[in-house]
């Protein structure tokens, strides 16, 4: 390059700003824009999740018990996305989980809506159920409790048979979501239990969860499994009983399942991805966490087909405190995708950005100690570990209220992002990105305040 070419040179392309000896994560980093000729809505968001699997909106919920259950992998799949229901429970509730998932085509959201037997007492009402159903021992539906009809109880403390009232017509799981709202018209009903094949309750379907969903942005192509379910991930770990639980979620019909480690270069890992690839060809297993070229070397020579990457950058993740291993997040994507595309397997930027948000929830890390003492002891307290140390924390996070909101929201504003850069397809970003066209910059401290809301007495902050 010479002197004329070096002085009009603006900004550096990311080959160059990643390689400079710092870990950088996303708000070091800005990225300069470019020339727009197509309109934001018409930018494609499709990508993979693994070699096999397409989705139509680049979005993943995190194997947490705080985070995903069957709920989330269905309203996840609903918009296009994926959820990964969590391994912090036996191999049986983890498949029954997924079995949930993949009986349902609507995301209505259920709670703690079943009640079982009819002389179980309701101490709390879930506050944003109107309704909750009373099953028997075969989980057939009895009975059915308007959140009215307990809130007017002046005891509590006694049996749902005492006021319960007899149980409405079920509507089956394998409705979509019109065919929900007229089966409710029909019957005239406010609210009924929803069943799966078999006859038994999964939870409860009202009127107001109808409006509800009405209100929010209209759902996307729904990404479905190979079976034409609604797609249902789901994460296994390392140990031998592991392979266990891998066999009951394949015979409970996942369709992708996650190796979950903070390091997923280990020979315990390399070791089951052997064994799930060998047993069970047809299923996508990815595999990780990993930030560096090495590690997904070894992994993808291992047959994973995706990779998730982030270690310790998560809000809850304490590892580069306690460790003091780990990596920037921008760094650690650019790095691993540069060598994961050559080899057609994509990437899971693992780790989100929360902003935003009035009410609280619990949320905590899968290595903090309540997790551990939850379910995922044996991980720390093996056969050479004595000592438990967390690599996590409980707190809370602010509620962004529903998924099926926030997310389309998100999605937009991330179409906003690509036109400015003048990407039109999530895999034209990633060309532009490779090529240089896509100009970076590394944000100084002073510029990263310039680029957040600053100087103002008050504000508010409303996203959407
Ligand atoms: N992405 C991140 O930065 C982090 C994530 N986490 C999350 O916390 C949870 C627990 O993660 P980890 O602590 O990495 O769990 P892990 O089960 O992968 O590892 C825990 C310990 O068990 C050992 N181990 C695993 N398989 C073994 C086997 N077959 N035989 C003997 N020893 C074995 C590992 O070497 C490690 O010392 C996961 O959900 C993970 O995603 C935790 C810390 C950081
Ligand atoms: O160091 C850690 N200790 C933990 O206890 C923990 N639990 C989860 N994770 C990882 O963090 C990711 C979620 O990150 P965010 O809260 O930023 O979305 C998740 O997707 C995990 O990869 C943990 N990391
Ligand atoms: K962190």
């Amino acid at each position: 390059m010479n002197g004329l070419e070096l002085e009009l040179e603006d900004g550096f392309r990311a080959s160059r700003l990643f390689s400079q000896g710092f870990s950088y994560t996303y708000d070091d980093v800005i990225m300069l824009p470019h020339y727009i000729d197509f309109p934001a809505d018409a930018v494609d968001l499709s990508t993979r999740l693994s070699r096999r699997i397409r989705l139509s909106i680049p979005c993943v919920a995190s194997p947490m018990d705080t985070v995903s259950e069957s709920s989330m992998a269905v309203a996840m799949a609903s918009l296009g996305g994926a959820a990964i229901i969590h391994s912090n429970t036996s191999p049986a509730a983890q498949a029954s989980l997924v079995r949930s998932a993949k009986s349902r085509r609507t995301p209505f959201v259920h709670g703690s809506s079943v009640i079982s037997g009819s002389d179980a007492i309701i101490r709390t009402f879930d506050e944003v159920l109107p309704a909750a159903v009373v099953t028997d021992s075969n989980k057939q539906p009895i009975g059915v409790v308007a959140r009215s009809d307990w809130e007017r109880l002046e005891d509590k403390d006694v049996p749902v048979s005492t006021y319960m009232r007899s149980a409405p017509p079920p509507v089956p799981a394998k409705y979509d979501f019109e065919e929900v709202a007229a089966f409710l018209a029909k019957e005239k009903l406010g609210h009924a239990p929803l069943v799966d094949e078999d006859g038994e309750v999964i939870g409860v379907i009202s009127i107001e969860d109808i409006e509800r969903i009405r209100g929010f942005p209209k759902l996307g192509k729904p990404s479905l499994g190979r079976d034409g379910r609604l797609l249902t991930g789901a994460s296994i770990g390392t140990r031998e009983d592991d392979k266990e639980r891998l066999e009951q979620l394949v015979k409970a019909g996942v369709d992708v399942v996650v190796v979950d480690s903070s390091q997923g270069n280990s020979v315990y890992q390399l070791e089951m991805i052997k064994h799930a690839k060998k047993s069970f060809p047809e299923l996508d297993v990815i595999g990780g966490n990993v930030v560096t070229i090495a590690q997904a070397q070894n992994l993808i020579q291992a047959g994973v087909d995706g990779l998730r990457v982030g270690m310790g950058s998560g809000s809850i993740c304490t590892t580069q405190e306690v460790c003091a291993v780990g990596r920037g997040q921008a760094t650690a994507v650019y790095k691993v995708s540069s060598y994961a595309k050559d080899h057609n397997v994509p990437v899971i930027a693992d780790v989100y950005e929360y902003q935003g948000g009035r009410r609280v929830k619990k949320y905590r890390g899968m290595g903090s100690l309540e997790a551990m003492t939850k379910g995922s002891d044996a991980r720390y307290l093996g056969d050479t570990l004595k000592l438990k140390v967390a690599q996590g924390v409980v707190g809370a996070v602010a509620d962004k209220g529903s998924v099926l909101k926030f997310i389309p929201y998100t999605m937009q504003a991330v179409k906003q992002g690509f036109q400015d850069l003048g990407a039109s397809s999530l895999q034209s970003a990633h060309d532009l990105l490779r090529s240089s066209v896509l100009r970076l910059e590394v944000r100084t401290g002073a510029a990263q305040v310039e680029g957040a809301v600053h100087g103002l007495v008050s504000y508010e902050k409303k996203p959407f």
